[in-house]
């Protein structure tokens, strides 16, 4: 990973051009011919290796404005997924708040220790059937009447004990009498009296449809690992289990502002106007990956507002959308590169989506600044959470699924990875028309993200990409 500190900026780094404080930047022109072997986003990531999560607070303003003016160039896309993983990991360790939560307030949070079982999985023997526990050979005599059900009463609790050529009923799921061989299904049973025999197509089988104790795990088995999100599955196999308590992560909290005067909320958009395409979803995307939306708002085009409100923003992560280009109006970045204490990227060699920000916030806050462009906003989003709220919450990166690329892409002319929206057809990402970075129809018809590298990609060739859930 590519760290630069200010503090540490007086040694010399190999291949830089000039120096800031130590902190300088060498950008590798595009047509430079790549070494054998090497790829595009490498030589990219080399050039700019000493380019990466760099402290800023404590800079004077004109050093701050020097040194991120020539800090940004384009971050390789891995490379930022990386750092923003390990940033957040950093924040998420240091705020170390595994709370003991009850197991119905843990849906959705992630575990900060492995859960074992306290007892044995099935924990005791018990039929597995409605119908007659017996032992030896058939017919078998019943030495007991069926309970009844009655208010309270248990009746899979009741124990006692049979001998050979006994019977006793059963109910699936209830305690087995000692001697127990094996149960006869009520179905393949008939009863004349007191006398049980199986009926000739059904033989008995000695051991069948018993649950026997531990026969699915034994005591102190694993149940689930550390850094899992707690899904419904999981919180089943706990309960069945036993566990009260278990020892999680809070979700991580996301504070959210979209900018932009000219963005409406509902209705036709009439000209100078758009239709706001980000929050009615992007809420339910997070959590969707285990956040907590702590506050979600529109936010107008004035500095003072956005600045006050980036201040006041409660989220472990906050997220704002638009203002992240270069011109004098474009607010958020201005604003996040004066208020960030430490940038991870202020634009990133992927299209779309190159302007996006990537800081960390006082009070120890992360803080990704979207681009406006829907689509880049979206990739950006897809791309760049997820990571922020693994690392955060101790979960391992999230994985990129590979597919076969349906037909060739050529090279990138400013070698950057793209995000090309794909339908997939089985094994096959097919990418999908309508994708300029300010346009929606190819993502509403994907599946997937391909993650196209700056060199380009052939026909039939197995590439990562990101799932779009
Ligand atoms: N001179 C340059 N201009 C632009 C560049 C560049 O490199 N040089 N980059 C372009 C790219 S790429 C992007 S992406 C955008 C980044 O724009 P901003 O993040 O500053 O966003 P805005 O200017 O506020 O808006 C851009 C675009 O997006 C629409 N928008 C904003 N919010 C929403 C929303 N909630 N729902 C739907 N659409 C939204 C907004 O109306 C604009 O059309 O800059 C390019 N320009
Ligand atoms: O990079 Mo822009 O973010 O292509 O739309």
């Amino acid at each position: 990973m590519a760290t630069a500190h200010v503090g540490s900026a007086s040694r010399p780094r190999p291949g830089s051009l000039h120096g800031t404080r130590g902190i300088s930047v060498r950008d590798v022109p595009a047509q430079t011919p790549l070494p054998r072997g090497r790829r595009a986003s490498d030589r990219l990531e080399q050039g700019h290796r000493h380019v990466g999560r760099r402290r800023i607070a404590g800079l004077r303003r004109r050093d701050r404005r020097t040194l991120l003016r020539e800090s940004n160039v384009r971050r390789d896309w891995t490379t930022v997924r990386e750092d923003l993983y390990e940033l957040a990991g950093e924040i998420g360790r240091s705020l170390d708040r595994p709370e003991n939560l009850r197991l119905e307030d843990a849906l959705g949070t992630t575990t900060s220790a492995p859960i074992v079982s306290p007892i044995p999985v099935p924990h005791f023997e018990s039929s597995a059937m409605d119908g007659y526990a017996v032992a030896g050979p058939g017919p078998w005599r019943l030495v007991s009447d069926p309970v009844r059900s009655s208010g309270e009463r248990n009746i899979h609790r009741r124990s006692g004990s049979i001998g050979v050529g006994e019977a006793w009923p059963v109910l699936t799921g209830s305690v087995l009498p000692q001697g127990t061989e094996g149960v006869v299904r009520i179905e393949h049973a008939e009863t004349r009296g007191t006398t049980v025999r199986s009926l000739p197509d059904h033989p008995y089988n000695p051991g069948r449809d018993m649950r026997r104790r531990g026969e699915e795990m034994e005591r102190g088995a694993e149940l689930v690992a550390a850094g899992t999100v707690l899904g419904p599955r999981h919180v089943a196999l706990l309960a069945a289990c036993g566990i009260d308590v278990v020892s999680a992560r809070r979700p991580m909290s996301v504070s959210m502002a979209f900018t932009g005067n000219e963005v409406i909320d509902s209705g036709v958009p009439q000209p100078g106007e758009v239709r706001d395409a980000f929050s009615a979803q992007f809420p339910h995307l997070l959590r969707g990956w285990g956040a907590d939306i702590s506050e979600r708002t529109r936010l107008h085009d004035d500095h003072d507002v956005i600045r006050e409100w980036i201040s006041w923003a409660s989220g472990d992560l906050v997220i704002l959308t638009g203002g992240s280009g270069s011109s004098s109006q474009d607010f958020v970045r201005q604003i996040l590169e004066d208020m960030c204490t430490e940038l991870v990227a202020t634009s990133i060699a992927v299209r779309p989506g190159h302007p996006t920000i990537v800081g960390r916030l006082p009070g120890d806050r992360l803080v990704l600044g979207l681009p406006g462009n829907p689509l880049a906003a979206h990739t950006s989003l897809y791309g760049l959470a997820p990571v922020a709220l693994a690392g955060f919450l101790g979960r391992t990166m999230p994985r990129l699924r590979t597919a076969v690329l349906g037909r060739d892409v050529p090279p990138s002319r400013k070698a950057v990875t793209t995000l090309a929206p794909c339908v997939l057809d089985d094994d096959v990402a097919r990418p999908c028309a309508g994708t300029r970075s300010h346009m929606l129809s190819g993502l509403a018809a994907a599946d997937v993200l391909a993650v196209i590298p700056p060199e380009g990609a052939t026909d039939g060739q197995r590439i990562d990409c990101l799932p779009l859930d």
